[in-house]
């Protein structure tokens, strides 16, 4: 017996349990391709997300549409579809209405029906997971009697309105239909900042049957905060001031009165011009209110410039000298050197920086900041939070056929992958990517040692480093837009790999890189936001790559013009379907309203089992390797088996 038959055999120690998987894996071959959703760029917008979730990213209209008898009329699709995302206020729609029972009868009869056109892509054992109902046992029963016996199921709905059940039981199914809709959730990074709901977001992804998260910039730095990482929390709490934002700090329990009372102590009287927050709803804060938040957003981000200069100062290999600006600095003549050019300061009021050593902390900035990680260690539920990123979470995925990363693979000007030394190694392309995700994941739970520390200024490093495959950016340039007036040092330059991936054969090389060589394999990136109000095209070299960053982030919507995108790869093949939308405009009087465009990107002429995909060829192999142990045992359980049995044992295994 091989090294790898072996291991199986520790978990299929006899005849019965190995010939058991070999069955179940087998009837999941058989089943139709589950739906994928991917999304990117969520930016803290939860009600936004909690949206796209209820509709299952467009997709329960598609199975309604698919499911429902042809006589149904398009205003009791509209009220159905309304029911299974907001059920609770629909359910006013058919409050008063006399023929309410009949009605709803109709609703649990069709939601039924549309649960078992999901069913066909789920296992039991998957199935299993997603039912959380105290129902459970009714609905399941009602889904497989369904299709053959009217009567009985009729009879059960009977005595769920004479218990005054039926909203409740009608909720659940809701639920659970939106749940079965999406069989994996895919994001492409970019859960936090900017919007204030990152966390509430998070509890969603926690909350999904099968969820993973491919990082992204402004989720390494969050990481790297709960990790207790200075220089990453200075730089969370900046971009939360920033916007104006602090309701994800508040939910995580971050206590922001040592801030204010330092910010209050050190810049009181500063009008700290160019820090106001860019809030899209002037109502949220009071003018007061936005004062305090001027200097504290200040104050911060003196702390912030000071610990990165320590950390660049530390790790010579991160190669980001020239983001040490401090220490470039006339304070006498309020200047700035960069670059050899003298450009004049838009502020001379720097109260904690000394000039002779520009990037050390002081007494009470050193205080403030070990108060401020006190709470961002202690936090369980930002803890929690980011252990489901660590362990959820990584540097690319692949999964039938797409390949999937936040930002990009750093490239020089020829297309060549560039070889990347951080101090442990040089790493280029998919290796890069291994050697990032290994070290961030091997680095959690917290440990203490070098190790520890090397992997909290790596996370730093991933949100702002020019070769971080997250970012991609020359840099970022966050202290001459604060400091200076002149565009072109706020310009941050990206790496060659995002003008390149318009080109087909560059795509195909990234492909290969990864392993993947079927023509129907493409690449899927978040990160740049796609300005569609522009006339910018999501589809990249030829249609070899997909950017989904839409802007579900309101601050970005102006610029996109839309509302998001999201890609599904279901059984018929991959769409992308663009949101134009958000609550109010869905649940109106009437009911649902269609408020996103769907494109196919590509198509199956027939509708694929799991046994057409990718993933399908890996539980083949599983399968063979089965069939390889159930050898080794069968001599001892053919003597315990009738000839009739051993027959049908030599079927399944031939
Ligand atoms: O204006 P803001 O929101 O501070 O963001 C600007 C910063 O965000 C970044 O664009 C990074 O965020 P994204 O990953 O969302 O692009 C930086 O490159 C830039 O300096
Ligand atoms: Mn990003």
């Amino acid at each position: 017996m091989n090294k790898a038959l072996r291991l199986l055999s520790e978990r299929f120690p006899d005849y019965e349990s190995a010939s058991t998987e070999l069955l179940r894996l087998t009837s999941i071959l058989e089943l139709t391709k589950g739906t994928e959703v991917f999304v990117s760029d969520l930016h803290g917008s939860h009600e936004t997300f909690e949206n796209l979730i209820r509709i299952g990213f467009g997709t329960i209209e598609q199975i309604v549409d698919s499911t429902v008898s042809v006589d149904t009329s398009a205003q009791e699709k509209r009220e159905l579809l309304s029911m299974i995302y907001y059920p609770q206020d629909t359910f006013e729609l058919y409050e008063h209405r006399v023929d309410r029972k009949e009605s709803l009868t109709r609703v649990v009869s069709n939601m039924l029906k549309v649960m078992n056109t999901l069913l066909g892509t789920y296992s039991m054992g998957r199935f299993n997971e997603v039912m959380t109902s105290k129902f459970d046992a009714v609905i399941w029963d009602l889904v497989n009697r369904n299709a053959t016996n009217q009567g009985y199921v009729l009879s059960v709905i009977d005595n769920l309105f004479a218990l005054h059940l039926e909203n409740n039981i009608i909720s659940d199914m809701a639920i659970l239909i939106r749940k079965l809709s999406i069989q994996k959730l895919h994001v492409i990074g970019d859960i936090y900042d900017r919007g204030s709901g990152a966390d509430l977001i998070v509890d969603q992804l926690i909350d999904h049957q099968e969820c993973d998260v491919q990082w992204g910039n402004h989720d390494v730095v969050w990481m790297g905060a709960a990790y207790g990482s200075e220089a990453c929390i200075a730089n969370v709490l900046r971009v939360s001031l920033r916007y104006g934002n602090i309701g994800t700090l508040i939910r995580y329990g971050i206590h922001l009165i040592p801030l204010a009372t330092f910010a209050l102590k050190y810049y009181g009287d500063d009008p700290a011009i160019g820090f106001e927050p860019k809030t899209d709803d002037d109502e949220a804060m009071s003018d007061a209110e936005k004062d305090l938040n001027k200097i504290m957003h200040k104050a911060v981000a003196i702390i912030q410039f000071k610990l990165e200069g320590q950390l660049i100062a530390r790790r010579p290999k991160f190669n980001m000298d020239s983001r040490l600006l401090l220490d470039k600095i006339d304070f006498d003549q309020n200047t700035i050197k960069i670059n050899g050019e003298i450009h004049k300061l838009s502020s001379s009021f720097f109260p904690t920086i000394d000039p002779e050593d520009p990037y050390s902390l002081t007494h009470d900035e050193d205080e403030l900041i070990f108060r401020l990680k006190k709470c961002f260690l202690e936090s369980y539920r930002l803890q929690a939070h980011a252990n489901f990123l660590f362990e959820k979470g990584g540097m690319y995925k692949v999964s039938n056929n797409n390949l999937f990363f936040h930002g990009c693979v750093p490239v020089d000007q020829d297309g060549d992958f560039i070889p990347v030394d951080l101090g442990r190694g040089q790493y280029q392309g998919k290796s890069l990517f291994d050697f990032l995700n290994q070290t961030i994941k091997n680095a959690w739970p917290i440990k203490v040692g070098e190790n520890a520390e090397y992997s909290k200024d790596l996370l730093w490093y991933l949100w702002t480093g020019p070769l971080s495959p997250v970012f991609g950016k020359d840099k970022m340039a966050t202290f001459e837009r604060y400091f200076t007036s002149d565009q072109l040092l706020h310009t941050e330059k990206k790496n060659t790999y995002f003008s390149l991936r318009e080109n087909e054969a560059f795509c195909i090389k990234l492909l290969g890189e990864f392993g993947l060589n079927s023509t129907d394999a493409i690449i899927i990136n978040g990160h740049i936001p796609v300005s569609v109000r522009r006339g910018e095209n999501p589809k990249k070299g030829n249609g070899k790559l997909m950017v989904i960053d839409g802007g579900f982030s309101k601050a970005y919507q102006a610029q996109t013009g839309i509302a998001g995108f999201t890609l599904i790869h279901d059984a018929w093949g991959r769409q992308l379907f663009t949101h134009l939308s958000h609550k109010e405009e869905i649940v109106a009087q009437s009911g649902y309203l269609n408020k996103f465009k769907k494109e196919d990107l590509s198509r199956h002429k027939k509708l694929h089992k799991v046994k057409d995909c990718p993933e399908g060829e890996v539980i083949t192999e599983r399968i063979d390797d089965l069939k390889d142990l159930l050898r080794s045992y069968q001599p001892a359980s053919i003597c315990l088996t009738s000839p009739k049995v051993s027959h049908i044992q030599q079927q399944v295994l031939n």
